[in-house]
């Protein structure tokens, strides 16, 4: 059984994969898939084009990029079902502190290819890719690592979707977001709406989304979907987004992980539920090697 098996409650699927997530027993999700998923797997293999390519680094610190430059990093199926892969290896990553979402060649992604959207455009495998996804960018969302997405350029439509799957957006001044499933006679299918609320409260949501409304920095920020923006041609914004990230990620991998275990279990979770999960992830660090080098440094917080 996979973790969060098609047409399971909602609530059961967050309570199974958190108590997965918790007890890191990863590998579990990575290699066991249900018939249905192999099925949408072998879809989407028909589409082929680009890649998503993953870059784990010394410092923890991963770089994961929607490689499709000639359609401007629109998700071919074949990227889809990769995406999916690199999120089991990060699930597995226990070294991993950070991850940074990016586009290649400085846009950050179009969305869905629209060539393989007109090839399933019949509602089962919709319905299906739209699953796919929306797993796959919950599990996203739910790595023990601190994630930003480094906008340039556009992220449109499943783009914008995949912003939201991280826990911090970093857009460059020239960058844009617009959710423009609208346009598309659509609404998110990928998680995105769900998620937007959840991020800028459900009158902003409404605005992005009923108005299709484009996202610049300033507006970004405003609302609480950006949380910083980085001058074009002022350096590299890559390092910039290290750079910015690490204010989070700096110190032990255990201790960095815990936090946002605690957050996610907040964000998800009742509040009974959280308190246990908060008492349990408190217990795997107290006493820990971070915990006893602080209190031998006699450490003072001025
Ligand atoms: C989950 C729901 C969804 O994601 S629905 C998909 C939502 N996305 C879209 O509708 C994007 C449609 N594309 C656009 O609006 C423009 O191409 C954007 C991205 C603004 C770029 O414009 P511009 O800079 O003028 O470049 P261009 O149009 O010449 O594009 C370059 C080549 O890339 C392609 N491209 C772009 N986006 C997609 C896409 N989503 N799927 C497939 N191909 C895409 C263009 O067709 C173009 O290709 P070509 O050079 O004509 O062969």
């Amino acid at each position: 059984m996979a973790l969060c098996s098609v047409g399971r409650p909602l609530l059961q699927n967050t309570r199974h994969a958190l108590g997965w997530f918790f007890k890191q027993k990863q590998t579990f999700c990575c290699k066991v898939h249900d018939s249905q998923e192999e099925e949408i797997r072998k879809k989407l293999q028909l589409f082929p084009g680009g890649s998503i390519d993953l870059q784990k680094q010394e410092s923890g610190i991963a770089v994961m990029t929607v490689n499709n430059p000639a359609r401007m990093n629109a998700f071919s199926g074949s990227m889809m079902t990769e995406l999916e892969e690199r999120v089991c290896e990060l699930e597995t990553w226990t070294e991993g502190k950070g991850l940074i979402v990016q586009g290649a060649a400085g846009t950050f992604c179009s969305g869905s290819d629209l060539n393989a959207v007109r090839a399933i455009s019949n509602p089962q495998d919709g319905m299906k890719m739209c699953m796919f996804m929306q797993k796959t960018l919950t599990r996203l969302l739910r790595l023990p690592l601190i994630s930003v997405a480094l906008v340039e350029g556009k992220a449109l439509g499943g783009g914008a979707e995949l912003t939201t799957a991280c826990d911090f957006r970093l857009m460059t001044s020239d960058a844009m977001i617009q959710f423009v499933h609208k346009h598309m006679g659509l609404v998110p299918g990928w998680g995105g709406a769900a998620r937007l609320v959840r991020i800028v409260g459900s009158q902003n949501a409404l605005k992005l989304l009923a108005g299709s409304r484009k996202v610049d920095p300033d507006f970004g920020k405003q609302i609480g979907l950006v949380d910083d923006v980085l001058t074009v041609g002022e350096g590299n914004t890559l390092v910039d987004t290290e750079r910015w990230l690490s204010q989070f990620t700096k110190g032990s991998a255990p201790v960095i992980r815990a936090v946002k275990k605690v957050v996610l279990s907040g964000r998800e979770l009742s509040l009974d539920e959280a308190l246990t999960t908060e008492r349990h992830v408190f217990g795997t660090v107290w006493g820990g090697p971070a915990n006893l080098e602080a209190l031998a440094r006699k450490t003072k917080h001025k």
